[in-house]
């Protein structure tokens, strides 16, 4: 018998496929999966959706010649295996460490990663687009988009499908349907992809109905095109996958995501076909590894956990409570008092806390599936319909409803609250999912309130603020992970506009705007130890910014650094210069935050400590910003 981890080693190219016949298929896919459950116990990672296309993933490269066939992955949480047969099993290990390789597709790291993603929704926009270009060019080519049943719910997906079928280009959508997002799929999509998956006798049907229809005689070209109708108008009734061919795309499946030889035939049959073509594959998430079969939403991305006994690593005793878990709590209760409250996620119920708000008020919470922009404009009906809906988001999925923000929420002054989590630097999700531009888009637009607690407590306290400001929305940010460890007192409200200052001192300010408040605290306490004097503020608001505290502090101390986890362009930093610039102040202000570049995955500790994001850094700026400073004053004094 062959031991496992015999074939893998050795592939170096997908095309070492091609000439495998079904058993080494079969044998490579399980050393797939047992690199993929090892490698994720050790350091967590994205598993369920992995293990689920592992036999998919071997027949599109058995089938297709990549990287000169384009393979585009939606999202890319699902393209494990496709890096192990890609060549990068011998780097796998390293897998969304520092420096190691990434989560999601990377075109630097291999050829065969055509586009980069992690936002769900896009392949098949990337996939019209590749294939169009490539019609234009004259190449011969195919394009294949692989799009999860979640992913489909984004809107963007069926933009994409209407102008395919419209263009009639040569593509191939496969859809894999494993009726799951993170959480269960909704919607009427996820319904009717349920009723094809599960009700054999629509399968049935259609088989009969094309062998009817193709021993329909052959006629002239008058009766060709009302034989044409008739075909269409019998398929409209009884065809599954009927959306799909409505929009132009051919529908092939529902196929069973494991029979790799059914697989392989349907993907051929799709190969030499013109036009767009949808074909539905049915697979299970988790597939393999019996805890996550069973938990298929636990499993979707989970922490490091004993591969043999499926038990995640324990939360450390005395850990702090995540954010995320101050403010679902803090919502059910702000909400048991005020019954206009509501909460809405878009397909990330426990990412965000909705879950546990769902719980208690089911009626009152709503997952509206991958559709972001929706989730803001569906909170803009109901608050002009007089709910206080909180759109619990990540700061990174928000990006996609900007123009919702602006038009649908902000111009309207409607008293939407966005509860935007992940914040900040995220770790091993790396460049896709970094919460690092979400002050930049919202800052410009009339009307909104931007905070950032400075612990899980005062999260408490700026929900409830927002709660009772019914003037325009309200956006709060805050980090992923574990709060301070701070005691968590009653919600109160906030003066809005109002910064707390937390040390005082003479020789410069320390600005901070969010948890980074404790780090310069510590930077105050090292510059103290060099008779340094800093005074500490945590700005709490980046809009209105409290400029009566802060013109108060440059003008008195003439040096200031601020501090904040977001891009330098356009953040909190960027407020207190344009304020300064304003009223003519004369202070030398260094801002800290993320210079102008991609972060990538890996340890948020390292890229804190890289831009000076930690006590060492920011007493650090604070010194140049006061010895830049000293030729000045030596000058002017001598
Ligand atoms: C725009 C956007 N919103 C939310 C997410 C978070 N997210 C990542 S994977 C996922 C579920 C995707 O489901 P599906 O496409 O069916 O893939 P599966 O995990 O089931 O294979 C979600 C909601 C995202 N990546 N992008
Ligand atoms: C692929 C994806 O977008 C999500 O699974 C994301 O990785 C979740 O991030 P958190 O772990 O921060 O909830
Ligand atoms: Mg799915």
């Amino acid at each position: 018998m062959r031991t496992l981890a015999e074939i893998l080693p050795r592939l170096q190219r997908p095309q070492d496929l091609k000439g495998m016949d079904e058993g080494q298929l079969v044998q490579l896919a399980a050393e797939i999966r047992r690199v993929i459950i090892d490698t994720v116990a050790r350091q967590g990672g994205h598993l369920g959706a992995s293990l689920g296309v592992v036999e998919l993933t071997l027949a599109l490269h058995k089938v297709f010649d990549s990287p000169r066939d384009k393979i585009v992955w939606d999202t890319g949480h699902q393209a494990y295996p496709h890096k192990l047969v890609t060549g990068r099993f011998h780097r796998f290990h390293t897998l969304r460490q520092t420096g190691g390789i990434s989560g999601f597709l990377k075109r630097e790291e291999s050829p065969h990663d055509v586009v980069e993603a992690g936002h769900a929704g896009t392949s098949i926009s990337h996939a019209v687009g590749l294939a169009r270009a490539r019609d234009l060019r004259g190449e011969k080519h195919h394009v294949v988009a692989v799009i999860g049943d979640g992913a489909l719910t984004a809107g963007m997906a069926f933009e994409a499908m209407n102008h395919a079928g419209h263009l009639g280009t040569d593509l191939i959508v496969v859809l894999n349907d494993n009726s799951m997002s993170i959480a269960p799929n909704v919607g009427g999509l996820s319904r009717y992809l349920t009723q094809i998956r599960t009700d054999p006798a629509y399968t049935r049907m259609r088989a009969e109905l094309e062998r009817m229809l193709e021993q329909l005689p052959r006629v002239g070209p008058q009766a060709l095109r009302w034989v044409q109708r008739f075909k269409d108008s019998l398929k409209y009734l009884v065809v599954p996958g009927m959306l799909f061919e409505a929009l132009g795309l051919r529908y092939l499946g529902p196929v069973d995501g494991y029979r790799l030889r059914d697989l392989i035939r349907v993907l051929e049959s799709a190969k030499a076909m013109r036009g767009p073509v949808l074909i539905h594959v049915i697979t299970q998430k988790g597939k393999g590894y019996a805890p996550a079969e069973g938990d298929p939403w636990t499993w979707h991305g989970p922490k490091p956990f004993n591969p043999a006994t499926g038990k995640m690593e324990p939360r450390r005793p005395g850990e702090p409570p995540a954010y995320t878990a101050v403010f679902a709590r803090t919502l059910v209760e702000l909400a048991r008092e005020d019954p206009r409250l509501v909460a809405i996620t878009a397909a990330m119920p426990d990412g965000t806390g909705v879950a546990t708000f769902a719980r208690t008020f089911p009626e009152r919470s709503f997952d509206v599936g991958i559709a972001e922009q929706h989730a803001v404009t569906f909170a803009a009906g109901l608050a002009l319909g007089g709910f206080r809906p909180v759109v619990a988001i990540y700061s990174t999925f928000l990006q996609r409803a900007f123009d919702q923000a602006v038009h649908d929420v902000g111009l309207q002054r409607l008293p939407v609250i966005f509860a935007i989590d992940r914040a900040g630097i995220v770790g091993a999700d790396g460049e896709t999912h970094q919460g690092l531009y979400d002050i930049a888009y919202l800052r410009p637009l009339p009307g909104y309130v931007l905070m950032a607690p400075k612990d899980e407590n005062e999260l408490r306290h700026m929900l409830k603020t927002a709660v009772a400001y019914e003037q325009g929305p309200v956006a709060i940010r805050w980090p992923r992970g574990t709060g301070i460890g701070v005691p968590l007192e009653e919600p109160r409200v906030l003066p809005v506009g109002r910064a707390e200052l937390l040390r005082a001192g003479r020789d410069v300010a320390l600005i901070a705007y969010g948890p980074l408040a404790y780090a310069a605290l510590a930077a105050a306490s090292l510059l103290a130890r060099e008779g340094i004097d800093a005074a500490v503020v945590n700005a709490r608001f980046a809009k209105p910014l409290d400029e009566e505290l802060l013109a108060d502090l440059l003008a008195t101390t003439g040096h200031a650094v601020t501090v904040e986890e977001h891009m330098l362009a356009g953040g909190f930093g960027s407020a207190v210069l344009e304020m300064a610039a304003r009223r003519g102040l004369k202070a030398r202000i260094r801002c800290l935050g993320v210079p102008d570049r991609v972060v990538e995955h890996g340890d948020p500790a390292h890229f804190r400590a890289l831009f000076g994001l930690t006590p060492e850094g920011i007493a650090q700026a604070a010194r140049e910003v006061l010895d830049a400073a000293a030729p000045v004053r030596r000058r002017a004094g001598g």
